[in-house]
């Protein structure tokens, strides 16, 4: 897969280059190309942002810079291939786990995140001509700008490529992802030491009886899901618990 991303601040992109992002770049799993948006301008002051047309707050992005900056990303990807492009913004759609396993698919992506109060309208409609255009958000509160979207939205469909977690590391468990603990919170996780500050692991961790083991995992994220995400719940009837534990 490759990942282009433009913005004013490439260094906030800087960890992209370590960790499982880092790693799958140095695999060769993923090919990461950080662009300053500013290069794609052509003042003194190097000018990416002027007030908003109708008046109220802050300053809008004009559309010069990353039409220009778009042009230049196309043209750099590979021959007659186009990007998904990818715009976080708090009025996007919801960035959730089945989102992340969709973009995964793609082979080409390109992330816009913006500063200000987001990019001049007629950017993502002119993209949309010419590439698929995704707008979204990865939660209910506002940020400053985009690029902590990124780094999460990468992450997130990074992990999911072939090859870049480990099988130890399997994502099959995962929350939110299709299977046995689908729209299930993780439940708690222990380790070494046995017995830590007179706190000790429960039972049946320590008892060997793997199916027993699923179950009891499986009960935990489903107590840790109806105290904190009772939303998920809902999609739950009693059956499917008993479904998905077949499943599992
Ligand atoms: C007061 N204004 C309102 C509009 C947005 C302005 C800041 N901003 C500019 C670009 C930009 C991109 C993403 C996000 C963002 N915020 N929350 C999320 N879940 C996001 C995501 N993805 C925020 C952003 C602040």
């Amino acid at each position: 897969m490759r990942i282009d991303v433009v913005s004013i601040f490439p260094e906030y992109l800087e960890p992209l280059n370590i960790s499982l992002v880092g790693k799958a770049r140095a695999r060769g799993q993923l090919d990461v190309h950080v662009h300053d948006l500013r290069g794609w301008t052509h003042d003194v002051h190097r000018t990416v942002d002027d007030s908003p047309y109708g008046g109220g707050p802050g300053m809008v992005m004009k559309p010069e810079p990353w039409g220009e900056a778009l042009d230049a990303v196309l043209g750099q990807g590979p021959e007659g291939e186009v990007p998904t492009l990818v715009v976080p913004t708090p009025s996007g759609r919801p960035f959730t786990q089945e989102l992340a396993q969709e973009l995964a698919g793609r082979p080409w992506l390109a992330f816009t995140p913006a500063r200000y109060e987001g990019i001049d309208r007629r950017v993502i409609e002119e993209a949309a001509t010419r590439m698929p255009v995704v707008e979204a958000s990865i939660g209910d509160y506002v940020l400053a700008g985009g690029e902590v979207a990124v780094l999460v939205m990468v992450e997130a469909i990074a992990r999911l490529l072939p090859g870049v977690l480990g099988n130890a590391e399997s994502h099959r468990d995962d929350s939110f992802a299709p299977g046995a603990m689908a729209d299930l919170l993780e439940g708690p996780v222990y380790t070494k030491p046995a017995e830590w500050r007179g706190r000790t692991v429960p039972d049946i961790l320590l008892s060997g009886n793997h199916g027993r083991i699923a179950r009891w995992r499986r009960e935990q994220a489903f107590a840790r899901t109806l105290a904190n995400r009772a939303d998920l719940v809902a999609r739950w009837r009693h059956a499917d618990f008993d479904k998905k534990d077949r499943e599992a």
